[in-house]
């Protein structure tokens, strides 16, 4: 454990993507006493929060501070000193490719949404380094919960750079007392376990919905866990990474509550609700439905065992029912634990 002080901080944040997440990062770093410039896919959302300090549609009912200012054009956040890029992972290419003329050499951008992209089974690190090369990476991840953020809760996370002077200062302009960013170096490990933890929260959720009991919860977060950390070192992460707060912490939480749309999605699953139904009038994204698919891949190509992110791949495609899938995911050979 090392101490870092007085890093450089950047003075305007620019923020893609005005969801529940961008918005409560964007009363961060408001707090945290920067210019913020938010970009909004929707032009009213800009408006709203522009006119009222609210953004009425993602994060309803919690007031923004005057220093968050929206705006509907990427280009206005071509003078940002640091960016924030939190659209949903599987619209991470298209938003970057759209910034890419407004960015200029090493402009650091910080990577907030948790997925595996579908198709290329990419993490949004490698989503950046093939859409913006000049770009600096860091990974934000870790358990935060967008309205628990932006009321101002105590919330720790991991703050991921392999460049220790530049994640020193993202760590510096975002922190607050009730923020606190960890720094580590491990960008692929840190998204590993945002990826994979939302898979496994829609796994719980299933388990709940349909009353298996907290025995089978605690076994599907304690196994999960090995998955998320077997594949991410394949991936080539740290094990270690894996048991922070952007491992299991996000993991711990994601799996623990309603509030998580994966587990929402999972407990409607769990209750005999189809995907379309569960997913039916919502705006808000469930990061799991789409990235599960794209792990299981990944697990096929790399040769990983992930038993319960198969399972939800195969729950959510339709492949199997509920029940069937838990049958068959009980009824594998034994094995030793390790
Ligand atoms: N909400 C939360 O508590 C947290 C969310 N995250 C991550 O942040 C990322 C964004 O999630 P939220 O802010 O919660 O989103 P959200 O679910 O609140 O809102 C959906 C977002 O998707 C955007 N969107 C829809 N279609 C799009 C398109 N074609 N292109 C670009 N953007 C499009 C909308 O404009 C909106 O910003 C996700 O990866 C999520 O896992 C991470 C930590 C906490
Ligand atoms: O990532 C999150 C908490 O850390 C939010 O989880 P959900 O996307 O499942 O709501």
């Amino acid at each position: 454990m090392t101490q870092f002080v007085h890093a450089k901080a950047f003075d305007k944040v620019g923020i893609i993507g005005a969801g529940a997440w961008g918005t409560a990062l964007a009363q961060v770093a408001a707090r945290a006493g920067r210019e913020v410039l938010i970009q909004c896919r929707e032009p009213e959302v800009a408006d709203s929060i522009n006119a009222q300090h609210l953004n009425h549609l993602y994060l309803p009912g919690r007031e923004l501070l005057a220093q968050v200012k929206a705006t509907a054009d990427l280009a206005d956040l071509g003078d940002c000193d640091l960016i924030l890029a939190v659209p949903p992972a599987q619209h991470m290419r298209a938003s970057l490719k759209a910034f890419a003329p407004h960015v200029r050499d090493g402009l650091p951008i910080v990577l907030c949404a948790k997925g595996v992209e579908r198709g290329t089974d990419c993490l949004m690190n490698e989503v950046l380094t093939e859409t913006l090369p000049q770009a600096r990476a860091a990974v934000l991840s870790g358990p935060s919960f967008a309205a628990e953020v932006a009321r101002g809760l105590p919330t720790a996370v991991t703050l991921a750079c392999k460049d220790a002077a530049l994640g020193a200062q993202i760590s510096t302009t975002l922190a607050t007392q009730t923020f606190r960013p960890y720094l580590i170096d491990d960008m692929i490990g840190a998204e590993a376990g945002g990826a994979l933890k939302n898979v496994l929260a829609i796994a719980c959720g299933i388990s709940e919905g349909k009353g298996l009991g907290r025995s089978a919860h605690a076994a599907l977060i304690t196994r999960g866990f090995a998955e998320m950390t077997r594949l991410a070192v394949a991936l080539g992460a740290k094990a270690e990474t894996l048991s922070g707060l952007c491992g299991m912490g996000d993991l711990v939480l994601s799996c623990s509550s309603p509030q998580s749309r994966n587990m929402s999605v999972g407990l409607a699953l769990g209750g005999g609700q189809t995907l379309a139904q569960a997913l039916e009038g919502k705006i808000s994204v469930a990061e799991g439905v789409e990235s599960a698919p794209a792990v299981k891949h990944l697990g096929e190509k790399l040769g990983v065992d992930l038993p319960i992110c198969n399972m939800v791949a195969t729950i959510l495609s339709g492949e199997a029912s509920v029940d069937k899938a838990i049958g068959d995911l009980m009824s594998r050979p034994l094995k030793t634990e390790r």
